[in-house]
């Protein structure tokens, strides 16, 4: 049986609605007394569509994606105008609050799989627990969900797992668990922090296709956090870059990708290597790193880092339309505003 057309979810109700599924406006993030490490970040998530989150280490990425999930820890400030999940405002959120929020309104899906399984408990528990721990369904219900969301995520020989433990799978099939848990619920939104990053390349596209297939099917919103330009650009509706804290630039995947307006996406993007080969001698790299005083420059935070800086990026900036869909903070975008509108459509 090709199980991957064979097995279709069992999600009864379809949450595609007019309302966005996740809608966050100024949020800053600090830890301790520091300078914020993601400062003034909006962004709204509708439902089905996935956008992906992309910038180098320390850029706040991650920070973002827990501060969705209530999972900063206690040294973090956060504040915001707006912080909706499913429509709820869990700003001032208690942890009591976003615990019943996790799983239900809003899933997650981590770097690495055994950190989100209980290693002494069988998979079939694990994934019946997070629908009785919501209240969802009684013991044997729970079990019987259990059992057609891993034919869903489409592990082979379901039966047999319900009753193995974690470290009896590849790392595939707990990535595809995790997947199992982080839907059990149906929740209207998920997080993915690099979800397949711990993986080996040619699980990593299935696990991919896997996930946007379902996450398409059940209408749910996705956050899918990557420092993967191409993961980003197979799987993602729009694109949002950050740099130092900030977002730098965003727009949907052709436009972005294809036409770069700051110059720190087109370093990253030039310091891809392609199949072909085609760079003469080493691929270019954009020189230094982040320094934690960048993110407290009143105007563009990449200047240090950037050949085409001077000194009218001294001064503060905002996200300027390009397009309808392609957003960026740059005085020295490589694209005019209003360049082929056709890119983006
Ligand atoms: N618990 C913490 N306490 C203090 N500083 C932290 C904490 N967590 C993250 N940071 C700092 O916040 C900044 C942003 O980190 P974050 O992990 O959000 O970035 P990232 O873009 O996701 O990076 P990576 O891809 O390496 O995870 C970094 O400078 C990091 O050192």
């Amino acid at each position: 049986m090709n199980v991957a057309t064979e097995i279709r979810p069992t999600f009864d109700t379809d949450v595609r609605t007019a309302e966005p599924c996740l809608a966050v406006d100024g949020l800053d993030i600090a830890y301790g007394t520091g300078t914020p490490v993601v400062s003034d970040f909006s962004l709204t998530v509708a439902p089905g569509e996935t956008v992906g989150l992309i910038g180098e280490s320390g850029c706040g990425k991650s920070s973002v994606g827990l501060a969705l999930l209530g999972l900063l820890p206690d040294s973090a400030q956060v504040s915001a105008r707006t912080l909706d999940i499913a429509g709820q405002d869990v700003l001032g959120a208690t942890d009591r609050d976003f615990q019943k929020l996790r799983g239900r309104e809003i899933g997650m899906i981590f770097q690495e799989p055994m950190s989100a399984l209980n290693p002494c408990t069988r998979i079939g528990i694990q994934i019946a627990e997070v629908l009785r721990l919501h209240g969802l369904a009684d013991k044997k219900t729970a079990q019987a969900r259990a059992l057609e969301l891993l034919q869903l995520v489409q592990v082979p020989e379901p039966e047999l797992r319900m009753k193995q433990f974690p470290h009896q799978l590849s790392g595939g099939m707990r990535q595809r668990i995790v997947i199992a848990m982080a839907l059990a619920a149906r929740p209207k939104v998920l997080v993915a922090d690099e979800p397949t990053t711990a993986l080996d390349v040619t699980v990593q596209a299935q696990i991919l296709r896997l996930l946007a297939q379902i996450q398409q099917d059940s209408g749910a919103g996705m956050v899918l956090i990557s420092h993967d330009l191409g993961v980003i650009a197979e799987t993602c509706d729009r694109v949002v870059v950050m740099y130092a804290g900030q977002i730098i630039e965003q727009g949907t995947p052709e436009a972005v990708l294809s036409a770069p307006a700051h110059p720190y996406t087109a370093g990253l993007l030039a310091s891809i290597p392609t199949l072909a080969g085609d760079h003469a001698g080493d691929l270019p790299t954009i020189p230094g790193g982040i320094a934690a005083e960048d993110r407290a420059r009143p105007g563009c935070r990449f200047a240090p880092r950037c050949a085409l800086a001077g000194p009218e990026c001294e001064a503060p900036l905002p996200l300027e339309a390009l397009t309808g869909s392609h957003d960026v903070r740059c005085v020295k975008s490589l694209v005019p505003v209003g360049y082929s509108a056709a890119i983006d459509e």
